[in-house]
């Protein structure tokens, strides 16, 4: 066994994603002793190598090619507008080449030792690398990041070939047909991609409506959105069989209690990711897991084992990447007592579908407060009634402000329709600072402006206020 006979490092971060990296760089800031330990080929992370980044590259592609295939709605003529999937392949990787080197710069600054290994742990204050190095440290982050998950429970998934969002991502051909299995927010938006470059696709999942955690109104539109674009898409659905040749795929399940079968080319598994923690032996470091699998952490993101920490995908709740940062930012914080950090404020969650139309919310949803018998005031407004929407042939769904009813405090917002990724960016602000809707018609809203179509809510939600207090 080959030993690393140096002092304890301060932190020892184990997976240099965005969680991990910027547990390191804040760590490092603060004059810590820091080494990350990664074992992937490239150290970039999920974000840049495989997730955000590549999926909105690629996606920003085929929106300006849909807006290009219904040019004649604008007065154009650019009937042959096609995908060329040579150059959009080539042109994804050039940018993702260029973020990953960056960010592999900014891991080899020399303000860290990087080890290229996985790790495991061998007790509470020590991880052993493959080739037997084993490494101390006083504090460790936990940021292993997710992969993508097989269930068992899907009959013949696991010995039928099949894509992930990786290969997806890699596509440099047209695929003529894809079954798409799934409808969380991967599904949805490669499901989308892969029918604007022009394969035949089909959506199956399993719930009454795709993207399950979000409220049924926003996901109908969404729904809707797919079926015209002419995504064969089943919902409230039972994979019975899945089988698979050289020629192609067939499912099998029933729909609303109808019996499917669809055939396609390939098949695309999208049904969940789940986060990375059996290689870890985190029974040697008293670490224990949530019934999801995720490592347990309070809110300063330390596990059942104080001094060892996680963030990101690994520990959750969601796997969005820029609460993966400030879990990992705070974690490094917390671990070597900076004064006056807060928890991450869970009632400010953001969370955008790069669909099209895309699907944002923030804050509380209605259906939380529901459950909770919390009163509330809601109002919303159609973007086929707002003009700029309207000369962007921009119709589907609609803007959505919820607030608390005696002061008009702005508690959330739901937004599905154009750019609704970038509108729900206007309550960020307002909602950390617990603005009011009368805060928020004081300020000036430009016309004509997407913007401007969330003035009519927040009138509604004036006007009730007033008539109440009359
Ligand atoms: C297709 C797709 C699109 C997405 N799009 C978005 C988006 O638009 N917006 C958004 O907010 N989120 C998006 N996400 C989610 C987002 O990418 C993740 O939440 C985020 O990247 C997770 O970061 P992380 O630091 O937890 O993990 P990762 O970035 O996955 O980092 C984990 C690292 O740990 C390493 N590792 C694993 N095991 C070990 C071990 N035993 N020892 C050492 N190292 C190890 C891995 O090699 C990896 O480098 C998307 C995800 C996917 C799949
Ligand atoms: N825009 C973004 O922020 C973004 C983009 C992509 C991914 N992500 C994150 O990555 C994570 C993983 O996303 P994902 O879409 O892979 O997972 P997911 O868990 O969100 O979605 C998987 C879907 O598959 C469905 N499903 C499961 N078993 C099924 C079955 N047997 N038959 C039919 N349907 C079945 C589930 O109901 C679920 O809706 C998510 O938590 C998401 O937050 C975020």
């Amino acid at each position: 066994m080959v030993s690393y006979m140096s002092k304890p490092y301060d932190l020892l971060v184990i997976g240099g994603g965005s969680a991990g990296f910027n547990a390191a760089r804040v760590a490092a800031s603060l004059g810590k002793r820091v080494a990350v330990v990664d074992g992937a080929k490239i150290i970039a992370g999920l974000c840049i190598l495989n997730g955000c980044m590549p999926s909105k590259t690629l996606l920003y592609s085929t929106e300006i090619l849909h807006l290009a295939q219904k040019g004649k709605i604008f007065g154009l003529k650019i009937p042959s507008a096609k995908a060329d999937m040579k150059a959009l392949h080539a042109r994804k990787k050039k940018i993702i080449g260029e973020f990953a080197a960056y960010r592999a710069q900014a891991l080899e600054s020399g303000k860290y030792d990087v080890y290229r290994s996985y790790a495991r742990f061998v007790d509470p204050h020590t991880v052993e690398l493959a080739d037997g190095t084993t490494l101390t440290a006083k504090k460790f982050l936990i940021a292993t990041g997710s992969k993508v998950s097989v269930p068992a429970a899907v009959p013949g998934l696991a010995a039928t070939p099949f894509w992930t969002s990786d290969d997806v991502l890699e596509l440099d051909f047209i695929p003529e047909s894809v079954i798409v299995l799934g409808g969380g927010i991967v599904a949805c938006e490669l499901a989308q991609f892969l029918r604007r470059i022009g394969s035949k696709v089909t959506l199956i999942q399993r719930s009454k409506n795709i993207l399950k955690d979000h409220s049924a109104a926003a996901t109908e539109v969404i729904q809707q959105a797919f079926r015209d674009e002419g995504i064969d898409l089943h919902t409230d659905t039972k994979i019975t069989a899945i089988s698979g040749d050289k020629k192609g795929v067939t499912v099998k399940f029933t729909s609303a209690g109808k019996s499917v079968i669809r055939k396609a080319r390939y098949l695309f598994n999208a049904l969940g990711r789940e986060p990375n923690t059996s290689s870890l032996n985190l029974a040697a470091a008293g670490v224990k897991l949530t019934g999801e699998g995720r490592v347990r952490v309070n809110r300063w993101q330390q596990s059942s084992a104080k001094h060892i920490y996680a963030g990101g995908d690994v520990a959750g709740p969601h796997d969005i990447v820029h609460l993966a940062v400030a879990q990992g930012e705070l974690a490094a914080r917390h671990a070597f007592g900076v004064k006056g950090i807060k928890p991450i404020d869970h009632a400010l969650l953001l969370n955008v579908v790069f669909t099209e139309p895309p699907l944002a919310t923030i804050g509380v949803q209605e259906s939380e407060l529901s459950e909770r018998d919390e009163k509330f005031l809601v109002a919303t407004y159609p973007f086929n009634d707002h003009g700029k929407s309207i000369l962007m042939d921009a119709n589907y769904g609609y803007v959505k402000v919820i607030a608390e009813p005696k002061h008009g405090r702005i508690l959330g917002a739901e937004i599905v329709g154009a750019q609704a990724g970038d509108l729900i960016h206007i309550f960020s602000g307002p909602l950390a600072m617990k603005a009011t809707v009368f805060d928020l018609l004081r300020a000036p809203w430009y016309h004509p402006t997407l913007a401007e179509i969330l003035t009519y809510p927040l009138e509604e939600i004036a006007d009730q206020i007033k008539v109440s207090k009359k």
